[in-house]
């Protein structure tokens, strides 16, 4: 071992018997938390003396009762820090430090050590920083920079200095097994230990290896919006997630885990990423898809269409004769002339048009659907629309009280009394007695007992018709939805120009789906929309920070829609659109639209060109498959170039994965996926090739990443990877479509070590496209 290696490993000696130290101190403290935490919960009532006999008694018992809530909060929440820096520690014991840089401040002459790791650690005084937060000011500039002048920012202002040398450590069991002296870039050895690793079940935190590119990412902090458009596999999502636990740092004072919220593409993906944070020592925030969202507040109304059965559909039913009105329609749906649209026709509503729902009692109408109407509209216009339903809903409960005094005395209010069990009664009398205070003996006088028994008994039948005004569902949602389409021509009172393309069709066609029940995923948000825009905006507001990843799958309609739910938010949107396969966004480039949504000054965008995810020879082959790919640029890790094999049949086809798998598993490659066009591809191949040991088919309600051999339809696949990637069949007959380039173009990126390709007789024309020698053919 030379010197400068014996040095740094005492070095790390004595940081790791720092640690130790603290770990047993910390053990002592929380063991001490612990057990207060369950001394209190223990004796709690001992403690509070509880007597209501006079006010002041009431008040001493209250008074008792919250300090005692207060201890144990205190003690819970002292429990739950030690815990956590516990852990931390004990994670440090690991790997103490990642990275070091030797830093001169200007004005003085003393060069000075910054070790960086995922937690700052001090010595025992507490005064001395042994190790720095790779979140904390001065880390940036490890990430930042290459030796020589450097700055950093601090919450007191601009730091400069010089950067003389940087270090990065490779750390294992306490022993320091290398450590680079790096210059230009940062992270090329440890990025190539890192990426050179097999995959497992989840994504990893990046902290040792963040790129310059990638930490702007992170630490941006100025405007609303921050827009992301890398490269597949250039490292949007762990960006994201760094920036979370960042985020967490910085504010850690006011912002919470659960008041960052992501928007990811589906449940598996949620479970692939769930790892990171707490690896950084930070709770996971708030992780949800939009199709969960719109289930939560539409599923009870509808039969709801999912996204991927909306995509199912345009992957396959090129058929079906309504095709052409479908793409269409989703299309037009999702763009922000529909938003502009739905916002008009609210508007008109003002003054006509609202449609609602009459009420019944025991068969017979209480109001008209045409009485509400009238109502509705005979209010004062200048009053704001929901201050108008609120009217709306006062005159409506009048007239359920109304109907209330009249039933009363109605015949079969006492024969339901007569008919009331055992039971029941007792419920009433009990009742009753709470409410009233009532005696045995009061109870038993007759008329009083039968009056209250009555009006107990019309009250609780007319309870839903109550519940049902303060719910506003006597507005025809579904009904004024329809209202728009069932005259093809009314959209002219709202559009500026041409109608939308195949608009009379869009309109029977959407028509058709509400009278059966149905809402097209693409009519479910602005469907919702309008409802809020009728009944007023749920919104929340204790969400401080949005996060959207794969967000070349939302259309600027969601945006706007996801803007106005979390009003309070910032929002930090992350996308490919070489990877967009929703066929709303297959026309657009960019997330240019986007930038209207806090306006330019509030909005910065940063562009992604390099991947890290697969080898250079597959990022070389996989950048030809897409316009603009010649900008994408390939971490210099090698591998085996990608292979193109046709075959005659699908049986041949068959056999020769099955000896592709074998070969890929003597590899020892622990994620393996068959990647197809879609759903219904997949199951005939996983019918085929059920063989094989340990398969599994993903479907789209899969929500775990599996490990082994998947065989997964392309959508799915988006935002994850594998060791070693089979494209089922890249043939022109399943890839012929121009519209499926970027469908395939995702499948292909989401190989890490091999891409392996075949195809059922004449390829794909999309492989033109790539590069000469990019891939080999056999
Ligand atoms: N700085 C880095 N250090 C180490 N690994 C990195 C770095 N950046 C990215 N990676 C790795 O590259 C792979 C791809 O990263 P990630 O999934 O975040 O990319 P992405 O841009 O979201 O990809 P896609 O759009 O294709 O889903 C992951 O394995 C990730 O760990």
């Amino acid at each position: 071992m030379d010197k400068g290696l014996r040095q740094e490993q005492e070095h790390l000696d004595s940081i790791l018997e720092t640690i130790t130290e603290q770990i047993s101190k910390l053990e002592g403290e929380t063991d001490q938390h612990r057990k207060e935490v369950v001394n209190i919960r223990k004796n709690f009532w001992d403690e509070v003396k509880v007597n209501t006999d006079s006010f002041d008694d009431y008040l001493e018992t209250i008074i008792s009762l919250r300090q005692q809530a207060q201890e144990l909060s205190v003690s819970q929440s002292s429990h739950k820090q030690a815990s956590k820096r516990l852990s931390t520690l004990q994670r440090m014991q690991e790997i103490p430090y990642f990275g070091r840089i030797d830093f001169t401040e200007e004005g003085t002459s003393e060069v000075e050590r910054f070790y960086i790791g995922v937690s700052t650690l001090t010595d025992a005084s507490g005064e001395n920083f042994l190790i720095y937060d790779w979140r904390a000011p001065i880390s940036s500039v490890y990430y930042d920079y290459p030796p020589g002048p450097a700055e950093y920012d601090t919450p007191g202002g601009v730091v400069g200095g010089v950067l003389d040398r940087k270090w990065q450590y490779i750390i294992r069991d306490g022993v320091i097994e290398s450590m680079f002296d790096t210059s230009i870039t940062i992270g090329d050895e440890i990025l190539q230990h890192v990426l050179g690793k097999g995959t497992d079940k989840h994504l990893h935190s990046i902290v040792s290896s963040i790129q310059q590119e990638q930490n702007q990412i992170i630490r941006y902090d100025k405007g609303r919006l921050l827009i992301v458009q890398g490269a597949a596999g250039s490292g949007k999502t762990s960006a994201a997630l760094q920036r979370i636990a960042y985020l967490l740092y910085k504010y850690r004072e006011w912002l919470k885990a659960d008041q960052i919220i992501l928007f990811s593409p589906n449940a598996m993906f949620n479970s692939y990423v769930s790892r990171v944070l707490p690896e950084l020592g930070e709770e996971n925030m708030q992780q949800v898809t939009f199709q969960e969202y719109l289930s939560h507040r539409l599923g009870d109304s509808f039969q709801l269409e999912d996204t991927y059965g909306q995509l199912e559909y345009v992957l396959t039913a090129k058929d079906e004769p309504s095709y052409q009105t479908r793409t269409a329609n989703i299309r037009f749906k999702a763009s922000l002339r529909y938003f502009e649209i739905i916002k008009a026709y609210r508007q008109s509503l003002e003054s006509s048009g609202m449609i609602f729902k009459g009420m019944k009692f025991r068969g017979k109408p209480i109001v008209t659907a045409k009485q509400i109407t009238e109502r509705f509209y005979s209010s004062n216009s200048s009053l704001r629309f929901y201050n108008r339903l609120e009217k709306l809903t006062e005159w409506l409960n009048e007239r359920i009280d109304e109907t209330e005094k009249v039933e009363l005395t109605k015949p079969w209010v006492q024969e339901e009394i007569e008919l009331l069990s055992k039971d029941d009664y007792q419920k009433a009398y009990t009742y009753l007695q709470k409410k009233h205070g009532y005696t045995e003996e009061s109870f038993d006088d007759y008329e009083r007992e039968s009056k209250l028994l009555s009006r107990m008994l019309v009250r609780k039948k007319l309870k839903p018709l109550r519940e049902s005004i303060k719910m506003l569902r006597f507005i025809d949602m579904k009904g004024i939805y329809k209202q728009l389409f069932a005259n093809p021509l009314q959209i002219n009172m709202w559009i500026d120009g041409n109608r939308p393309k195949k608009w009379e069709d869009i309109c029977l066609l959407t028509v058709k789906m509400l009278d059966e029940g149905k809402l097209f995923y693409e009519d479910a948000t602005p469907f919702l929309l309008l409802k809020e825009l009728i009944q007023g905006f749920q919104t929340n507001v204790s969400i401080k920070h949005v996060l959207v990843d794969e967000a070349q799958d939302y259309s600027p309609f969601q945006f706007e829609f996801l803007k106005r739910l979390f009003p309070s938010a910032r929002m930090t949107v992350l996308g490919d659109f070489n990877q967009a396969i929703f066929a709303h966004a297959s026309e657009m480039a960019d997330f240019h639209t986007l930038k209207g949504l806090y306006g330019a000054d509030e909005t910065h965008t940063i562009n992604l060109t390099r991947s890290y995810r697969s080898t250079k020879p597959i990022v070389d082959f996989t950048r030809g498959l897409v316009s603009g790919g010649e900008q994408i640029t390939a971490f210099e890790r090698d591998g085996v170039v990608p292979v193109l094999t046709q075959v005659s049949n699908r049986d041949e086809l068959h056999h020769c994965i099955t000896s592709k798998i074998a070969e890929l598993k003597g590899r020892q490659y622990n994620t393996i996926a068959v990647i197809c066009k879609s759903a219904a591809e997949s199951s005939i191949a996983y019918d085929a090739l059920r063989g094989i040991d340990e398969m599994k088919l993903v479907k789209s309600g899969s929500i775990e990443y599996e490990q082994g051999v998947v065989i997964i339809p392309a959508y799915l696949a988006k935002g994850i990877e594998f060791d070693a990637v089979i494209i089922y069949d890249a043939s022109v007959e399943v890839y012929g479509n121009e519209s499926l380039r970027r469908l395939f173009y995702t499948a292909c990126t989401r190989a890490m070590h091999h891409l392996q390709l075949y195809s059922i007789g004449k390829p794909s024309s999309f492989l033109l496209n790539a590069a000469t020698g990019s891939f080999i053919q056999n």
